[in-house]
């Protein structure tokens, strides 16, 4: 056997091969991150032209009759996740079945319910790294880098299971994060599934927004409502499947919007004070890149003249200032041929960057 940096730092079990039962954007990444690592991968899809893609891609090849996967990663919509995950674990009676499916509890339920013989080899996962977009050419190797994995084990799980599940997301650049499916879906209703309910309100606002308002569209707004681009299909099952535990946060929220409504149309400073404090604490306690505690941060803002090579030129010179840069976004200036690129830093290295930046004759500021 032999020795990846798997989640416990032991001996890897994960040899190999992979099928990837759904090559859509998740799927493929996962193929893609398991093929460059070197394991086999092996690809089925309900549409063909996607294993073609998949394929085209150098994520895998083909299941073929006889092929014997050792672990199936089911990656199709949460709607079918449950008939998929029991079709695999009867069709392949010695691999190990995980998912990436975006809900946890109905899954396993499913499995329990139709095959329960076969629980012992299903332990579900959820890779919290995705995009707005669909399908294998949307795919990445490097989705899962630096991302939470919940690996979720049963009562009834074979740990031998579970810590295939383990190496695999680590082997696709993930953290391994264990809960159990009921804390998982109660977790991410909260981090991911109404934060995305939220997001398609406010866009759907920008929606129906009078001729030329749009024009004053800053990130701030696109921060926002990036993940309303998502596939409302797709998203329609995720809510679906996690019902109580969103419908039980969306009523928080319905009484905080009616507190705002009363504070704003009232003046009440102070109440609306509490609901902006409480607010950026929020975002305080999301944790920062790596699981590890958030670090102030601050932006440094540039214009870049939209031509070819200027961005190299920035991250190069960037570079000289010895600061980390760690996020990056571009907005686009409205009327000029210009974008503005937000460089994310320690607050502490803010000005250092800043100044290194003007002095290499970058228009920048804070
Ligand atoms: N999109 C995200 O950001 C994201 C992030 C994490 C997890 N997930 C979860 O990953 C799963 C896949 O989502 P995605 O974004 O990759 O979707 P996608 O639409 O990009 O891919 C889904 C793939 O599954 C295939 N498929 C559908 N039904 C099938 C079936 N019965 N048998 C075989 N193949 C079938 C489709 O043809 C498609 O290729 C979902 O369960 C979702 O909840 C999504
Ligand atoms: O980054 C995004 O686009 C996502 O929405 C990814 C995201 C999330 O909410 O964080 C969306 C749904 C998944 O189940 C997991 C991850």
């Amino acid at each position: 056997m032999e020795k990846t940096g798997n989640a416990g730092g032991g001996l890897s079990t994960l040899t190999g091969p992979v099928e990837i039962i759904g090559v859509g954007l998740l799927g493929t990444s996962v193929a893609l991150a398991c093929s460059s690592a070197g394991i086999e991968v092996l690809l089925s899809d309900a549409v063909a032209s996607h294993v073609r893609t998949a394929t085209g891609l150098g994520a895998g090849r083909r299941r073929k009759d006889g092929d014997q996967p050792q672990l199936i990663v089911v990656a199709v919509p949460p709607a079918h996740l449950g008939e998929v995950i029991v079709k695999a674990l009867r069709e392949n009676p010695d691999a190990v079945v995980t998912d990436v499916g975006s809900v946890k509890a109905s899954p396993l339920a499913y499995v329990r319910e139709h095959s329960p013989r076969d629980v012992s080899r299903y332990v579900g996962g959820h890779p919290m790294a995705g995009s707005e977009r669909s399908g294998p050419l949307a795919a990445t190797s490097a989705l899962f880098e630096g991302r939470p994995w919940a690996v979720t084990p049963h009562a009834d799980a074979d740990p031998r299971a579970t810590q295939l599940v383990d190496e695999l997301a680590a082997l696709c650049g993930g953290v391994p994060l264990s809960l159990s499916p009921e804390d998982h879906d109660q977790a991410v209703a909260r981090t991911s599934h109404v934060p995305h309910l939220m997001a398609a309100l406010v866009a759907g606002r920008l929606a129906v927004a009078p001729e030329g308002h749009l024009g004053l569209s800053g990130q701030g707004v696109r921060d926002v409502t990036r993940v309303a681009a998502g596939d409302p299909g797709l998203y329609g099952q995720i809510v679906a499947g996690n019902a109580r535990a969103v419908t039980d946060l969306l009523t928080e929220v319905r009484a905080q919007l009616d507190e705002m409504i009363a504070a704003v149309g009232n003046g009440d400073a102070a109440a609306l004070d509490v609901l902006l404090k409480e607010g950026q604490a929020g975002t305080r306690a999301i944790p920062g890149k790596h699981g590890g505690p958030q670090t102030a941060q601050a932006i440094v803002y540039v214009t870049v003249p939209d031509e070819p090579g200027n961005l190299a030129r920035l991250f190069a010179d960037a570079g000289e200032s010895g600061v980390n840069i760690e996020d990056v976004r571009i907005d686009h200036d409205p009327g000029r041929p210009v974008g503005v690129m937000e460089l994310v830093v320690a607050e502490t290295a803010a000005d250092q960057m800043q100044a290194v930046l003007e002095s290499r004759g970058w228009v920048a500021h804070r």
